[in-house]
């Protein structure tokens, strides 16, 4: 037996790069075993994983929590957004997760979007206007080119309700990661039969969305599950709604998280609908609101970056006068989906670390551009930024952030939110108590407090006029990748 105060909850981020388990103390919220094991991402033209590869990797991580795991009374699983997961009638795959980060619906996008009354109608119809990322595309993409997987698909799942129905044996979803598919409805809060229809989508084989709070159900009897029988599962959610809930978050404070994907949100009372595109309209696993954008680039590209050059990723030098835009998987903010990286301003006396400095602007800009358009109007934009994600630990990216935000940044010492998140949400189906309310009763962003400096506008207003600059090169169909 641990040595916990509380009862013991599992928390699980099905990330894109891998999946981690926490093993939770409710009382205190004390991490007292974890686990982590990788994923693999297709490269290329698209961006694939295998469902399958996410239930071993989860299996993988809750063997290395250990006993912990098997004392656990719930369980919450939260994950990567958007990811279309096609099941045939057994429940087996029938292809490769399509991820979020996979841009070949772009044109399915542009049509969808047309042909359903355009961005304003779309973002008041379902928070978001529709670009490749969001689950209807990848649908409309499979229906066109192969039909043959969509007549053999007998449910449709996103990455979390996947793993959550290997555990309950269950097809459910909660209104967080629903609300990214673009084929639920924001407004009724209910699946849009008219979107579904439209993409010969049956609504039949999709998951119910369960209530935040709600029990979905306990753990099948399965050998291959360390859990006792009668643990608890709860609803899990998209990773950003996840992270929202394990930092406790109230409306009016930003976050900026640095992992495969960059995304800036924060909680809303307010539902969202940007006509611009440039914010989703998400929910949040609460009954409130999560306005976010995202990026496509972000420690992965950079890193990238580090590599070409040979260097350490922190081996960054200040003084740089060029522009690079790491938008080597294409970009989603800004809308570039067929754009790839661009260098301008190199000179004889470049560095390689003013190169790599670069990087980590043409990154930090996209994220920055839309940080006030996902706050209300009456948020606190003095308050620091809070910084999480596998990025949040670099200082090249803490110190790019606090540079062209010109703001204060909190750093939390807990490193994996969305997996606190996940388990903050398992806690409340057993208390009954909210799970935001249980994360701040754990004081999961605590962290140190980064002053603010002056904003360096000089290196905002130089990427930003290289975009602009540089539009038909960035939004030509690429040469094939
Ligand atoms: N100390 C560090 N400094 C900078 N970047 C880091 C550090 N540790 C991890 N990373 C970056 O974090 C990324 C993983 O972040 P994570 O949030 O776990 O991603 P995801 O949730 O998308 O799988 C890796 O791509 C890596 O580049
Ligand atoms: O598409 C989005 C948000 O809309 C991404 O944030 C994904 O949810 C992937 O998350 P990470 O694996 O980067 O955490």
């Amino acid at each position: 037996m641990s040595a916990a105060e509380g009862p013991l909850v599992v928390g699980v981020d099905t990330s894109t790069q891998s999946t981690k388990a926490l093993v939770v103390d409710v009382a205190t919220g004390e991490v007292v075993a974890s686990g982590q094991a990788p994923h693999t991402v297709s490269s290329g033209a698209g961006r694939e994983s295998d469902p399958l590869q996410w239930w071993d990797a989860l299996r993988e991580a809750l063997h290395q929590c250990g006993d912990a795991a098997r004392e656990a009374a719930a369980v919450s699983v939260a994950g990567q957004q958007h990811g279309l997961v096609t099941l045939d009638a057994q429940g087996a795959p029938v292809r490769p997760a399509l991820l979020w980060n996979d841009v070949r619906s772009a044109p399915q996008a542009g049509r969808l979007v047309e042909e359903l009354g355009g961005p304003k109608a779309w973002a008041e119809r379902t928070g978001s206007v529709p670009g490749p990322s969001i689950t209807v595309t990848k649908w409309a993409w499979l229906a066109e080119h192969e039909p043959e997987s969509v007549r053999a698909t007998a449910s449709v799942r996103l990455p979390h309700d996947y793993l959550t129905g290997l555990l309950t044996g269950l097809g459910t979803t909660d209104r967080g990661d629903a609300s990214g598919t673009g084929w639920w409805a924001s407004g009724t809060e209910a699946y849009d039969e008219e979107v579904l229809g439209h993409v010969g989508l049956d609504p039949a084989l999709l998951p119910r969305v369960v209530r935040p709070g709600e029990v979905v159900g306990t753990v099948r009897d399965s050998d291959d599950l360390p859990f006792a029988k009668g643990t608890l599962v709860a609803p899990g959610t998209g990773d950003n709604a996840a992270a929202a809930l394990g930092l406790g978050l109230r409306p009016g404070t930003a976050v900026l998280s640095l992992g495969t994907s960059g995304t800036v949100y924060a909680v809303s009372t307010r539902r969202p609908a940007d006509p611009t595109g440039t914010v989703a309209g998400f929910a949040d696993a609460r009954g409130d609101w999560l306005p976010l954008a995202c990026t496509l680039n972000c420690t992965l590209a950079v890193d990238r970056v580090a590599a070409l050059l040979g260097i350490d990723r922190e081996a960054v030098e200040p003084g740089t006068s060029v522009t690079l835009l790491p938008y080597l998987d294409g970009e989603r903010t800004p809308a570039l989906p067929h754009a790839s990286g661009l260098l301008h301003g190199l000179r004889h006396d470049t560095t390689r670390g003013q190169l790599l400095q670069a990087a980590y602007d043409g990154a930090v800009h996209s994220l920055l551009g839309a940080l006030d358009l996902v706050l209300d109007e009456d948020a606190d934009r003095s308050a620091p930024l809070l910084l999480i994600g596998g990025g949040a630990r670099g200082k090249a990216w803490q110190e790019t952030v606090r540079r062209l935000s010109g703001r204060a940044v909190q750093v939390p010492e807990a490193k994996e939110l969305v997996a606190l998140g996940a388990a903050a949400q398992a806690a409340g189906v057993l208390t009954g108590e909210d799970p935001a309310a249980v994360a701040r009763r754990w004081n999961t962003a605590r962290g140190p407090i980064l002053d603010a400096g002056e904003r360096d506008e000089a290196a905002l207003a130089r990427i930003a006029g290289v975009i602009s600059d540089a539009a038909p090169l960035l939004e030509r169909e690429a040469d094939q990748r």
